[in-house]
């Protein structure tokens, strides 16, 4: 059933506390690197803002593990923010505290504040009820609009819909909708590519993959905990050692079900996470002690490109390299210049992989960049998403045929 959204609800002079997705990614100086997603809550902010709601926003950003560290600090977020849509846009000092409802009292009708971190406090992560109920005391109606963080279960995206009236943003509600449509019924071949860093969170989603795409590609961090499954040294490279059992039964469960599951061959090994860092390239084999693969190499980059260009689907998410530092960029790169040369259906999600996709100048010819990494497989997986679970539906209106 379609799901009731912020035009769905009044919201002229009420309080409404907006759940969106600005952890971004940023530089080591603290500086956005993209803005993507704050962008992709605009649609939301400026219709509540016209309609003189009083908009209380909140975030996670980054994992500072439920502590108040100040590299994690929205400010810049706000700033951006303001920048964006014209208007301040004041961050409480706290999360729930007294600086948060302070400013929340003080606000007018149009008015928009954000909170704090959410994540300074480790009630948010472990959907703590009475943490949702302070978040809900904020406010007269939550809406969800962090697509990006709709796969978690935490009291900001599903706790604090048990206190208020729950609704969806227009962003979250375009890409349930555009993604669903995309992948009810996938062109074929139906390639996904998975990289990053996030290994332990994502590598659960690999098995329900295999039953709907032809082919998987990994690369990046995700792909060292494979070759390790496979037997290979891998150095100091970023490797899941708890999770090398579950890669091994991965791999013979895509040999089981005939599904193409595809490592690199061939990765830029470096001594460092540094530009200048000596680095090379070696075969999969040959990741010598001490060194840590940083990027898929150009035999692999080479290959994963023509299995794209031959798909008619593709999803990507997490990128093939630490294509942050420049000399590292190149796999990644590569696979966003093939994926936007493919002839059919793309999409392309994750904080990082979109920054990506935006830095190689091909993010006109993708054909749906979502704001989800984690949420956007979950999604592809069938899954059901806690965050959007929680939201209020409306009867489905669509007329008999005929
Ligand atoms: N081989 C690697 N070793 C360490 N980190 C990697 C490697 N490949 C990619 N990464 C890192 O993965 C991060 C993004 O991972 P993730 O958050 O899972 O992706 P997304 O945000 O696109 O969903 C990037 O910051 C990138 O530097
Ligand atoms: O950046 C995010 O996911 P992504 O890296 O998969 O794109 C979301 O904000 C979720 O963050 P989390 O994985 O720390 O819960
Ligand atoms: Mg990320």
């Amino acid at each position: 059933m379609p799901l009731k959204t912020v035009r769905d609800v009044d919201v002229t002079g009420r309080r409404v506390l907006v759940r969106v997705d600005f952890n971004v990614p940023l530089s080591p100086d603290g500086e956005i690197t993209d803005d993507t997603r704050i962008r992709a809550a605009l649609p939301t902010i400026r219709y509540l803002v016209d309609q003189g709601a009083r908009v209380v926003l909140c975030s996670h950003l980054g994992r500072p593990k439920g502590k108040v560290d100040p590299r994690y600090s929205l400010k810049p977020c706000a700033v951006r923010l303001g920048q964006l849509i014209g208007r301040e846009v004041r961050i409480a000092e706290d999360v729930t505290g007294p600086s948060a409802r302070a400013l929340g009292a003080r606000l007018r009708n149009g008015d928009v504040m954000l909170l704090e971190n959410l994540r300074f406090d480790p009630r948010e992560e472990a959907n703590d009820p009475g943490f949702a109920r302070e978040l809900a005391d904020l406010a007269d109606l939550y809406v969800n609009d962090a697509f990006g963080t709709a796969h978690r279960a935490h009291a900001s995206t599903a706790g604090v819909a048990a206190y208020l009236p729950a609704v969806a943003g227009f962003l979250l509600q375009k890409e349930v909708d555009v993604m669903g449509k995309a992948l009810a019924n996938p062109d074929r071949p139906f390639l996904a590519i998975l990289g990053g860093a996030k290994v332990s969170d994502k590598i659960g989603v690999i098995e329900n993959l295999l039953g709907k795409v032809d082919r998987l590609l990994i690369g990046g961090g995700m792909a060292n905990t494979f070759l390790r499954a496979l037997g290979h040294g891998t150095g100091k490279s970023l490797v899941e050692e708890d999770k090398v059992d579950q890669a091994r039964k991965l791999l013979e469960k895509a040999k089981e079900r005939g599904v193409d599951l595809w490592l690199p061959e061939d990765l830029v090994v470096a001594t460092a996470l540094d530009p200048n860092a000596e680095h090379r390239i070696v075969k999969k084999e040959e990741i010598p002690d001490g060194w840590m693969a940083v990027d898929i190499g150009p035999d692999t980059a080479r290959r994963f490109a023509g299995a794209i260009r031959q798909s008619m689907t593709v999803v990507w998410n997490g990128p093939m390299g630490v294509f942050e530092v420049e000399p590292f960029s190149r796999g990644t790169f590569a696979v966003a210049e093939a994926v936007a040369g493919s002839p059919g259906l793309t999409i392309v999600g994750g904080g990082d992989s979109v920054a990506a996709v935006h830095a190689a100048g091909v993010a006109d010819r993708i054909t749906h960049i979502s704001t989800g990494g984690g949420a956007t497989l979950e999604f592809l997986e069938g899954r059901e998403l806690p965050g959007v679970a929680v939201l209020e539906t409306k009867p489905d209106v669509t007329p008999p045929a005929g």
